[in-house]
């Protein structure tokens, strides 16, 4: 008997409510269309709104009952004006990833037809590449929600990078079969250490680990870039990258940068993948600036939603998930190659609910 995939969803803050909504609307038709069996949705709340009225960041046991399920979907959380004490904002999903050690941050970056340009070089019509973002440690292994900088009160605060060699091991190699399994699907599979190894030493490790693991991966081609080159790279010639592998803020800054290339912020999707469990969530926040206006662009979170069903497919081996998940792929790409998906985001005259329909619409077509 096939078993029935679970998936914990925390919707949080703003526009983060929308797109989560928009995402699993869209998740729950492709897989009538693939024939799966739905998944049990277990909600659990968190974020800035649910900290204000609580003075909790996320329920009680809400931590330990997101890890029960196969994945957790995730819409954004934050409002600038919640803020604790020390001036930072609430972000309990930073301790998920710490505790589920959601090392493998997978930010796909992708040019649609009839979606804006944002450079004028034809060749940006090429743009299809990944951000591997190490999401676990790095410069953010003290991020206030973990309590871990040294702080002397009014006189300095020391946060870390941390680089291990258990965790970088994971990454690279991760990074690697990336690249070989896009090689095999016809992507150039080129692979891109991107780091500051001329500076800090943390770094030169990273650097080492790559080096090491490489090995295992002969046929893989590598190059490095320093992370501030690569933000240079990005501008004037992202179509030759395919595969960027770094540490958490380098990745948190250039992906955003990545979303702006391709469109905005909501092209900007993201699974977070560790050995047990992955988040899948927008790269997005909670955009305060237009939330509850309908002006969101759910395709980012529609777009994780795809990846959350390709990782269940593969992790649980359920049928027809990852048949799903590429379909979620397929509208997309259809919607766009025929014009019928024109966010407000870029100019457009659709809405978040307008956009989520045609995608469901969409899926009949490619089913
Ligand atoms: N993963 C997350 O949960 C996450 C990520 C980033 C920021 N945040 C939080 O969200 C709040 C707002 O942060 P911010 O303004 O720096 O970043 P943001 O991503 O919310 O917004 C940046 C800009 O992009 C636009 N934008 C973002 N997503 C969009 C979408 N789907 N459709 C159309 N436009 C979109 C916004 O309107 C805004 O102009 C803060 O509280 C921040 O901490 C959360
Ligand atoms: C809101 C914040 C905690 C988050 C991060 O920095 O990881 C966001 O910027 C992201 O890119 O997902």
């Amino acid at each position: 008997m096939t078993r029935t995939p679970k998936i914990s969803l925390i919707k949080g803050d703003g526009i983060g409510i929308d797109v989560a909504e928009a995402a699993l609307a869209v998740t729950s038709a492709a897989l009538k269309h693939s024939g799966a069996v739905a998944p049990n949705i277990q909600e659990i709340k968190a974020g800035a709104g649910y900290y204000a009225e609580t003075g909790r960041d996320i329920e009680p046991d809400g931590e330990e009952r997101a890890g029960e399920a196969d994945a957790i979907f995730l819409g954004a959380i934050g409002l600038p004006a919640i803020r604790h004490k020390d001036g930072t904002e609430i972000s309990p999903h930073l301790r998920l990833r710490d505790r589920y050690q959601l090392y493998a941050g997978i930010r796909p970056v992708k040019a649609y037809p009839n979606a804006p340009q944002r450079l004028a070089d034809p060749r940006a019509e090429g743009i299809d590449m990944i951000i591997l973002r190490e999401s676990t440690e790095g410069l953010f292994y003290t991020a206030a929600v973990h309590n871990r900088a040294e702080i002397v009160p009014n006189v300095e605060v020391r946060d870390i990078m941390r680089i291990s060699r258990a965790t970088t091991e994971k990454l690279h190699e991760f990074a690697f079969q990336l690249a070989e399994k896009r090689k095999e699907r016809g992507k150039s599979g080129r692979l891109t250490c991107v780091d500051k190894a001329n500076v800090f030493t943390s770094q030169a490790f990273f650097r080492q680990i790559f080096d090491e693991v490489k090995a295992a991966h002969p046929t893989v081609e590598t190059s490095y870039n320093y992370v501030d080159a690569m933000a240079l790279d990005l501008v004037r010639k992202p179509w030759e990258f395919d595969v960027m592998v770094m540490e958490n803020m380098f990745g948190d800054i250039l992906s955003d940068l990545c979303g702006g290339l391709v469109g905005g912020m909501g092209m900007a999707a993201c699974g977070e993948i560790g050995d047990t469990i992955g988040l899948f969530q927008p790269a997005h926040g909670s955009a305060p600036d237009i939330m509850g206006q309908d002006k969101a662009n759910p395709l980012a979170a529609i777009l994780s939603g795809g990846l959350m069903l390709d990782y269940i497919g593969e992790k649980t081996g359920v049928g027809g998930y990852e048949d799903a998940g590429a379909l979620v792929d397929k509208a997309v790409d259809l919607g766009f190659e025929r014009n019928a998906l024109r966010p407000m985001e870029f100019g457009g005259d659709m809405g978040t609910k307008a956009v989520t329909e045609t995608v469901i619409e969409l899926l009949e077509e490619v089913a």
